[in-house]
Formats: structure tokens, sequence, C-alpha cells
């Protein structure tokens, strides 16, 4: 029960609590009273709303009643995981003072603050996902990030423009994010994140700069080549400050840190990454996703790597062609025997986060004493013949001092809390065997004295025992009570018996409770003890965590190679995106889930010569499933995995864009066509001619004439200045015209065949343009009423037969008119100066004056007309 306490104004446990409240007025205060965390006034009235929580009133402050609410200490993590999933933060006040021997109110601490972004317990994290705390700050144009991951013990450091913001935001999909109070870039607002306000001098860089120096422990940042980010350094000054807070201490367990550059990375912008459904669709569910495919693994460390890959593809090819290797050298075998040694794994990484802030559990620390186990035959089930597998396979060691001291110091199977004891292991510590064996002897104990009393009594069925509440008692039934000796103190009395206590079982009781208690604190201490041990190793705990998620996530991703017949790409130098016979990975297995049939391979061939398909084909025929699958197994490629496809050669990439249908977003106040046009500026400003892009329908937001002009002008940009891979899908017939006049694109469509009234969708990708667009057709088969088909019908073939008289030629495809005078005047002007440029005035006959002015006068009529 939550003690009952005065919280009158000026009470010395108010005054405690407000002086904490004052300490953390940005987050939750839990305050332990016994065995209850209280929230008090506007705190209370917060949980009572987020959690459903019964308010109480309780004494007065300040003339107004004191309202709190009450949370069980075992509820806690339930009750946490809620507020962390709303975005809210906790600050734990703890009772750290001895409540035996303090006068007035015991000593109260903030422990920790629990928040989205720095969560450590097991219990509150997704094992498959990582939780990000990025702090974000802007410096002129510059904005600078610094994120930490901390249950991975990762630094990292980037800087980019404001246009790269949002991409920055998406890939690295934070839990919180902490910014400067003062000025909330605009990104960070719109990316619905939970923020956390900090006062803007935490932003600073010199600051940030030292404390990187002193968490890494290295004199300067040069050998991280991140001296130059300042604006980073700022952030990460934010970062480090609210990171030491929450966890109340130093963070012994972050060394590494990685500078990451925009252009290092294959741009993946949000639109892309929803797009393209890698990690949610576009529902918003977690499956099926190109992740939710790819990932087998057999560990939460490997699931967490195998995301970040996907979300962190490189443009050097280097690394994926080492992962290329390693799942070569996996398929030269099976990747199955390790696959299924990796079952036995812990998430050393986690748990090695845990050793560093002291969170860890009895229980985590046998997970890691069984991996050190397995650890050699791990090691022997890593295929040869791949260096990168290799130097993982060196990686999976830990010094056998750590395997050691866990097999001596922790009990086979362990409490799930240090404070229940049981935890550390018989024979580790002579002490502690020595206060077990006092508790241990109790048995023995209550045996010889129930038959001495009962000797002594002539009572045959007194019984001795000893339970939780009370304690040891002797216990007699009714009919036998008068045989009780003088020296029996009654303790209980009980409806068929009465409970007694003697003097020599009160001292028995005694020692045996002290001995109880003693052995728990010894514990403790002991437990502590091993810890510090622990955390003089943490390095390569660390390195092995990492060793394993990798190896784990390669295996499964030669696991899925195997399984759903993937190739291994080929990269090459010259501009290239040579597919043969690929697949949309996640529509193959969706079809081949549901029974729905075959999925149909086809073919992508973009070179140099070749840079823009003009895409058109009926509703349903498959267009968007094939632009996909291109950007998905270049993707594919990018992150090191197989690909789908029979083959598949690939040239330098730097980004992927997606223009792709999307609901309004209304929360932005943006309708479908503004939305449409945002992103396709986005697009046209940063695509390159080593981009993939694809457009999908775009100018379909508004009226015809003006979708028809807008995608007709947005090709040609594509075709003529960004030069881009372009996959354009289309149902205005007018773009299929655009090949014809743009070198570097050609026509194909989506074959169907007409069958009487209905159409049969073939999937398949066939040369040239598409004959029509069967609307009508695709609308019957979604079930419209028969008489509304009829009628659509009557309609369309009016209109069509209307168009065809009048349609005057425009062409869509005409440099636009200031360009065109421009072009014009340029080229008349260069045609004159050429025509002057062998005139010598001065050694010129009036008759041949007369003549030159006739000729340039023909001339400039020439490029006039
Ligand atoms: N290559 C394929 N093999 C088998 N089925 C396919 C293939 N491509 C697409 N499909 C099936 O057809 C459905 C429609 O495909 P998709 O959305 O790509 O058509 P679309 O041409 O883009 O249509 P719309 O123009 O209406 O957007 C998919 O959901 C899938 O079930």
């Amino acid at each position: 029960m939550s003690q009952v306490q005065d919280f009158s104004a000026h009470t010395p446990v108010m005054a405690q609590y407000l002086r904490i409240k004052a300490e953390h007025p940005d987050e939750l205060v839990f305050f332990r009273m016994g065995d209850f965390y209280e929230v008090f006034f506007d705190d209370a009235r917060k949980a009572n709303a987020l959690l459903d929580i019964t308010l109480t009133a309780r004494g007065q402050s300040a003339g107004q009643p004191v309202v709190m609410a009450g949370i069980p200490v075992n509820a806690l993590e339930s009750y946490l995981a809620k507020l962390i999933k709303l975005g809210e933060a906790v600050a734990i006040a703890e009772q750290v003072g001895d409540v035996a021997t303090s006068k007035g109110p015991v000593e109260r601490k903030v422990v920790r603050v629990v928040t989205p972004g720095t969560v450590t317990d097991s219990e509150l994290l997704a094992d498959k996902q990582d939780s990000v705390l990025l702090a974000v700050v802007a410096q002129g144009k510059t904005f600078g990030l610094a994120w930490l991951s901390m249950t991975q013990g990762q630094l990292g450091l980037a800087e980019c423009t404001d246009k790269e913001l949002p991409s920055w935001l998406a890939r690295l999909s934070p839990a919180e994010v902490l910014v400067d109070r003062e000025k909330q870039p605009a990104a960070v607002l719109a990316a619905h994140v939970p923020i956390t306000n900090r006062p803007s001098w935490q932003f600073d860089t010199a600051l940030g700069a030292r404390k990187l120096c002193e968490q890494l422990a290295v004199a300067s940042l040069a050998g991280f080549n991140a001296q130059q980010l300042v604006a980073a350094q700022a952030a990460a000054a934010a970062l480090l400050s609210y990171a030491e807070h929450t966890q109340g201490r130093a963070l012994a367990h972050v060394k590494s840190l990685s500078v990451q550059r925009s252009g290092d990375l294959l741009d993946l912008p949000p639109a892309t990454q929803r797009n393209l459904e890698l990690t949610v669709t576009l529902r918003g569910e977690t499956t099926p996703t190109l992740l939710s495919l790819l990932d087998s693994c057999r560990t939460g460390m490997g699931s967490r790597a195998l995301r970040h890959w996907l979300l962190h593809p490189k443009r050097e090819r280097a690394e994926a062609l080492a992962r290329h290797g390693a799942i070569d050298a996996f398929l030269q075998g099976s990747p199955d025997a390790l696959r299924e040694a990796l079952r036995q794994v812990s998430d050393v990484e986690r748990i090695a986060a845990r050793i560093a802030l002291r969170q860890v559990r009895p229980r985590e620390l046998t997970g890691l004493r069984a991996t050190l186990q397995v650890l050699p035959e791990l090691q022997r089930l890593v295929p040869a013949g791949s260096a990168l597998l290799d130097e993982l396979a060196t990686g999976l060691l830990a010094s056998p001092h750590i395997e050691e001291l866990l097999s001596r110091a922790i009990a086979e199977e362990p409490a799930v809390l240090v404070r229940d004891g049981g935890v550390i292991a018989d024979g580790f510590d002579a002490e502690l065997d020595e206060l077990r064996a006092i508790q241990g002897n109790c048995d023995a104990f209550l045996i010889d004295m129930e038959t001495r009393e009962r000797a002594r009594t002539g009572i045959p069925n007194l019984r001795v025992q000893f339970n939780r509440v009370h304690g040891f008692f002797i216990e007699v039934t009714q009919g036998q009570v008068d045989k009780v000796p003088l020296d029996y103190q009654r303790r209980q009395t009980l409806k068929n018996a009465e409970r007694y206590i003697t003097p020599e079982l009160k001292a028995f009781e005694d020692k045996a409770l002290s001995a109880q208690e003693r052995a728990l604190s010894r514990e403790k201490l002991l437990f502590e003890m091993v810890l510090d041990q622990l955390i003089d190793e943490l390095q390569p705990l660390t390195r092995l965590g990492r060793a394993l998620a990798s190896l784990d996530a390669l295996a499964a991703l030669a696991e899925r190679a195997a399984t759903l017949r993937w190739c291994r790409p080929e990269f090459v130098n010259q501009p290239a995106i040579d597919i043969t016979a690929g697949r949309h990975p996640v529509v193959e297995s969706r079809l081949r889930e549901t029974g729905a049939g075959e999925f149909m391979a086809n073919d992508c061939r973009l070179d140099a010569r070749t840079r823009m398909l003009m895409i058109t084909g009926p509703n349903m025929g498959g267009k968007s499933t094939f632009m996909r699958q291109v950007a998905l197994i270049s993707l594919l490629a990018a992150i090191g995995s197989y690909v789908p496809a029979d083959a598949c050669r690939l040239g330098p990439m730097d980004a992927i864009h997606t223009r792709i249908g999307a609901a309004d977003d209304l929360a932005n106040a943006q309708s479908t066509f503004m939305l449409e046009m945002t992103e396709g500026a986005a697009i046209l400003h940063s695509a390159t001619d080593q981009s993939l892009v694809l457009m999908d329908e775009i100018g379909r937001g508004t009226s015809t004439f003006d979708g028809l002009a807008l995608a007709g002008a947005i090709a040609s940009h594509l075709h003529d200045k960004s030069r881009s891979f372009t996959l354009f899908a289309t149902h205005y017939f007018e773009l299929t015209e655009f090949p014809s006049k743009h070198r570097e694109a050609i026509n194909c469509h989506v074959g169907a065949v007409e069958s009487g009234d209905s159409i049969v969708f073939l999937h398949e990708i066939q040369p040239g343009p598409a004959s029509r667009s069967y609307g009508v057709q695709v609308a019957r088969l979604a079930g419209m009423p028969a008489s509304l088909v009829r009628q659509a019908r009557a309609t369309l073939e009016a209109l069509e037969a209307k168009a065809g008289e009048g349609r005057a030629q425009i062409d869509l495809f005409a440099p636009p008119p200031a360009a065109a005078m421009a072009t014009a005047v340029t080229e008349a002007t260069s045609a004159l100066h050429l025509a002057m440029d062998d005139v010598d005035p001065d050694t010129l006959s009036p008759r041949e004056a007369l003549t030159l002015v006739y000729q340039l006068k023909s001339l400039s009529r020439k490029e006039s007309s």
C-alpha cells in the first residue's frame, strides 16, 4: 500500500517533491512512495488522461487539494511502455535513502529519465528496431545532425542542406528529436516524431567538440574526419548532454562514431521509402514489405542490421560487393547450420549497452554466457571463401575471462531480479555461502525443534513452521491448547488452532531473517562487482555483437537468395540498368502465398543510349509493379543482396526518386495535385544522370489538358536536362509520340488481350505503345453496373470520334517560347556573324558592298522565317 502521508503545503515530503519537479518541468515525475509511484498535480491529470488511472485528492497545498494518482511499482513497465509510445518522457524518482534510519522523509532522487529516444529497457523496445535519438540544429544554411543509438552504443554525425533534411529524417527514423527551442526546423516539425525542446546554449560547437572527444577518449576529431563538421558538433553537444541527463550517468559503452555524408549514400527520399514500401506498407503496416520479406534473421541484432543496410545503401559499391561474395560463399554450401546455431545467441549488442548502463538483468547475463559458449561452434560453421566472412569469424571472440567469470558468478537459473536473491552462484563467495547455509539449516532446525517440543509437551500433532507474513511459529490445535507450557507466547489465533512463539524460536528467527537480509545485500554487492569487471570488457563485447549481427543478416540474405531463387547482380562502370527476367519480390511472394498465379518476369534494358521508357497500357496491367521492381532490384543490389532476376547488370546510381500517386495529405493542407507537383518539383531539382526516376501517371491530378501539358514538359526535362534513367508510366496516349522526338526514349507497354467484353492482363512488358487503355473494361471487371458501363462505352466512342476530327497538331515537347526565341536569336546572330567574319570593309568596292547588303538581307529574311 502507498504510505499515508500528509501532503499539506510545507510538509517536508511535499517540499521534496516540489524540488524534484522543479528540476524536471518537462517530464512526468514518478515519485516513489513505498509500493507505488505517485504523480501529482498536472502530471496526475495528464497521467489520468493518458493512462486512464484514477485521480484522488489528499491534503491541501496553497489552498487547493493535492491531486494525485498512483501506479503500482510492479506495473511500472507496462505504464512506461504506453507513455513512451505516446512520446512522453518520465523521470523516475526512487527512494535512495534508508527508510529505517531516515529522520524525516526518506531521501529521493531521479535515477533516470525514460524518453522515447533513450529507452534501453528490453521490455520497452521492439526487438527488431533501434531506438534512435537525434539532435538537429540549423547553422546558417547548414543543418547539423548528431544521433545516438543508445542500445548499440553508436554515435553518428552528418551535415546536410534544407533540401536533404527530410531524407535524413526518413532514413534515421528517430524515436525522438532534440531541437533548439528558439528555432525549430520546419522539416522536423513536419516529420511527426516526438520533439524535445532544449535550450539554445546547449547547441554549442566548442562544447560539442569537447564532449565528443571526452566520450570517444580521443584528443581530436580528425581521426574521424569530423573536425570540419561544426554544425554537427553543435548538435552533438545537446545530444550527449541529454543522453547523460536521462541515464543519470556517463555512457561508458558509446565509443564509436560514424561520420556520414549525403553524397556517400544512395539517396532514398521519404517518398521513395514510402512508395517502394521498404519498411512499412502504404497502409502503414509492417508486412508485407521489402524488409518483412528479407528479414529471416534469427536474432534481433541481425534484423536491426538488415534494416540499417536497407535504409543506408552506399553509392560506393565495395561493401555491397563484399556482401555478394559472402552470400556466394554461403551458397556454395548452405547457411542452414549456422542459422540454426544462431538461434542460441542472445542480443549481445543490447546486453552490452545494458551492462554499461548498469541495467542488465541476471537472465541477460546467462543469455550472454550461453552465447559465449556457442562461439566456437559458430566460428566453425562460417564458410570459407569470403574475405568479409573471414573477418566476421575472427570477430567471434570474447575474452575467456568473461565466460569464466559468468560461469563462476551467476547461478544456473537465476531469479529475474537481483533484489529477489538467488542470482549469484554457490561457491562464488564464501561469505554468501555461509549466510545461505544459515537459511538452509532452517528446515533441519524446524524438524529438530518439532520433535523436541512434541516430546516436551506431549502434544503429538504440534507443528513448528514458517511463513512469509508471520515468520516462525509453533502451531497447536484448539483441543490441545491446555497442554501448552508457560514459555509459549501467543502470536495468533486461528479458527482451529493457536500459534505461539518461544524465546528459542524467536532467537532463531532473528538469526535466520537477518541472514537472509545480509545474503541479499551481499548478492547485490557481488552483482555490482561482476558488472564492474564486465564493463572493462565492453569494447570486445560490442564488437562481438556487431559481428554476430552482420553474420546473421548475411546468412538471412543467403537463405532468401536460395529460397526465392535470386541471382547475384553485377556492377559495371558504364550507365546501365540491364535486368533479365526481373520480378517484384513482394508481389511475387504474395501471388505464391495466395495461389493467385505465377508472376510474369520482365526485362528492363536501359543504357547510355536508352534512358527513358514511356510505359503505356491498361490500368491493372502491371505498370506500377514493373517500375517498382526495377527500383527494388537496384536497391537490393546496392545493399549487397542478391536480386529477384535471372541476370542483372547495374551501372553507378546516386538516387532513386519516385513520384507515384498518393492520397491527399490533408494533414498538411496539400491537395493531391499540389502534392504531385511538389514531389515532382523536388525530383526535377535533384535528379542527375545517375538517378533512377519513377514517374507514375504524373499530371493526372488536374484537368486533362493541364495534366498532359505538364506531363510532356516534365518528360522533356527529365530526358533533356536531368538525363536520368526514367520509367514514365502514363495514360496520355499523346505521350507515345515522345520517343519519336527524343532519341533516348522508347515506348513500351504492358500487354493485354480483349476477349469479348472482357480483358485479360498478360503483365508482360512489350515493345511499342499500347493501342488503347481499356479503362471501361477494367471498370466492368471491378463490378460497375452493366448499364453504367454501356453508357461509358458510348460516350467514349463519341469522344474518340470528336477528338479524331478536330485535334490541332500541337507539339507537346517543343521548347518553351522564351527559350525558342533565345535559340533562334542565337542561331541567327551566329549565322550573320559568320557572314560578317570574312568581310574587311576597308577593301570593299562599292559594288561588292552593295552585293553584301543584298546577301545579309536575304540571310536575315531566311532566319526570321
Ligand atoms: N508481372 C506480373 N505478374 C503477375 N501479376 C502481376 C504482374 N504485375 C502486376 N501484377 C498484378 O496486377 C496487379 C496490378 O498491377 P499494377 O498496380 O502494377 O497495375 P498498373 O498498370 O500500375 O495499374 P494502374 O494504372 O491502375 O495503376 C498487381 O497487384 C498484381 O497482382
